[in-house]
């Protein structure tokens, strides 16, 4: 799934921008999924910090999120566990990461949201290991605003969350952000994680 460039790009440089050959079927069924969850209030105001200290903080985050679990009624969901699964795999393969699961959740940040620049590994807990965040918005310009902007050493680089683009990053080492969106941005991330 991942390609050798994008090996490489991780192993040296902490992150990478992968082109996934994931079907154009199962990321139109994402996006519908994503798209209905939060049309239909099932998504909640995402909160920080770790499972037991979780806080609203809408001056640092103000997505929406929903965690994806396996759910027969919900296919797509399935497939992307599938996906993230066969991911873990190549890594623990590729790059010997001792990476003991992975969890996942859908995002969206109506027009206004933002996620304010931070790290995804906490403090107090390190399994956080490798960020993954795929986009789910057919069509996105720069002038929607919404981008992942990653802190490199050699400074910011900006992704437009557009359908079937991808980021895979180093959760302790790569500072990010969400720039404000204009429009209803739907994303999934997700984590994978060392025991
Ligand atoms: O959606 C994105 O581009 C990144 C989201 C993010 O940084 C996070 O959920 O930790
Ligand atoms: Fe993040």
């Amino acid at each position: 799934m991942l390609r050798s460039a994008d090996l490489d790009a991780l192993r040296q440089r902490g992150y990478c921008l992968p082109e996934l050959a994931i079907e154009s079927g199962l990321l139109q069924a994402l996006a519908t999924d994503a798209r209905c969850l939060h049309d239909g209030s099932a998504m909640q105001a995402a909160r920080i910090g770790r499972a037991d200290q979780l806080q609203a903080r809408p001056d640092i985050r103000s997505d929406l999120t929903f965690w994806i679990d396996a759910d027969p009624a919900a296919p797509a969901r399935g497939a992307l566990l599938t996906v993230l699964e066969q991911l873990r795999h190549q890594l623990n393969r590729e790059l010997l990461l001792g990476l003991a699961d992975v969890e996942t959740h859908y995002a969206a940040y109506p027009p206004g949201a933002f996620y304010r620049r931070h790290l995804d590994r906490f403090r107090s807990d390190d399994k956080r290991t490798l960020s993954f965040t795929l986009y789910l918005n057919q069509t996105w310009t720069a002038a929607d605003g919404g981008a992942l902007r990653l802190w490199l050493p050699e400074g910011p680089l900006d992704v437009l969350p557009t359908l079937g683009c991808a980021s895979l990053f180093l959760s302790d080492e790569i500072e990010h952000e969400v720039l404000p969106a204009q429009r209803n941005r739907y994303s999934i991330a997700a984590w994978f994680r060392r025991r």
